[in-house]
């Protein structure tokens, strides 16, 4: 039962006609509903429990307006006073988000670019210090900007999929707030290890190193979620709240503090030559490698 949405309803966007083309910087041609229909939140049986969905086919990667709409709607959960906890997770059947756009970062469009980097840090604030109990589903792939969903909720269930921060076989760095949040989950001689491999986890291999809490069956996946959100909801809200603001403040409030140089940084960093040719390399492999 669909309640409180960031727009309308699946089954309203079932009905209307695909609205969205656009051609990437490499040629392909992506279709898709229109953004508000990108992301969706359910009520569940508990009214402190919602959950929110990513519905962005093919792989709900972080455009400008997906990074929008997925923070647009954690903010209208957290204005209904009743709801304590969020299930993040997504609609698709293999993949749970495969980060950034790269049609974002590949030719950039030079006024675009701040803004899309700033709708992505817009968006860590707004998970990762989401006054409610943020419950992450992993119902599939996690690389790279999906592992920072990941690693922005409070508690990792997954099911199926690989999951890390794979940055560097792209051939650029995670930007340090990502980067502190895995060293802050999986240690840092791991988290070294990992970042300059561009590791990616499978579930077991994501659990033995601390990536993840909880491998489930695929068919479970909501059930335990939820159970796990109960356990959250049943932490008095103002302890739950100030927990996280003793983990996780003072990272948040760096980037605050530094939100335009890291504007400026990742801008400089992406409009590079061999940046550019390094994510139109892999950009190419990508679109060639089921050929
Ligand atoms: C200071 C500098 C800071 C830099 C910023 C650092 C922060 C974050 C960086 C990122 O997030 S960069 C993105 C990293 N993501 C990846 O490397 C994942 C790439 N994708 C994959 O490996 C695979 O798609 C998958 C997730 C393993 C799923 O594989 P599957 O075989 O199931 O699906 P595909 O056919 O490969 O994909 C479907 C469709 O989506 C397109 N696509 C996938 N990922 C992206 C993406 N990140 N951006 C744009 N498009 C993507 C893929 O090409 C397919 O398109 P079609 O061929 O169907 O047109």
């Amino acid at each position: 039962m669909m309640f409180q949405q960031s727009s309308r309803s699946l089954l309203d966007a079932s009905k209307k006609s695909s609205s969205f083309r656009w051609t990437s910087s490499v040629g392909r041609t992506f279709s898709s509903r229109s953004p508000q229909d990108w992301v969706t939140t359910e009520e569940t049986d508990d009214p402190s429990i919602a959950i929110l969905k990513m519905n962005r086919a093919p792989a709900n990667t972080l455009s400008l307006e997906m990074c929008t709409e997925i923070s647009k709607a954690i903010k209208e959960l957290e204005s209904n006073k009743k709801t304590q906890a969020v299930i993040l997770t997504s609609s698709l059947p293999t993949i749970f988000s495969a980060g950034l756009d790269l049609t974002e970062l590949h030719n950039p469009d030079k006024d675009r670019l701040p803004a899309f980097w700033g709708a992505f840090q817009q968006l860590y604030f707004d998970l990762y210090g989401s006054r409610l109990a943020t419950i992450g589903a992993i119902n599939g792939h996690a690389p790279a900007a999906g592992c920072m969903l990941a690693l922005s909720c409070d508690y990792r269930i997954m099911s199926k999929g690989n999951i890390g921060l794979n940055e560097s076989k792209l051939g650029i760095c995670a930007p340090p707030w990502l980067g502190q949040q895995f060293i802050d989950t999986i240690g840092l001689r791991k988290a070294e290890l990992a970042l300059n491999m561009g590791t990616l986890f499978d579930t077991k291999a994501a659990l033995d190193i601390g990536l993840i809490d909880e491998i489930v069956g695929e068919d479970d996946v909501m059930d335990v979620a939820k159970t796990r959100a109960s356990q959250w909801v049943a932490i008095p809200a103002p302890a739950r709240v100030a927990c996280k603001e003793l983990t996780r403040g003072r990272q948040l409030n760096e980037l605050k503090e530094n939100r335009k140089q890291d504007v400026d940084h990742f801008c400089s960093f992406v409009n590079q030559e061999a940046m550019q040719r390094n994510l139109g390399f892999y950009f190419e492999q990508l679109a060639k490698r089921k050929k």
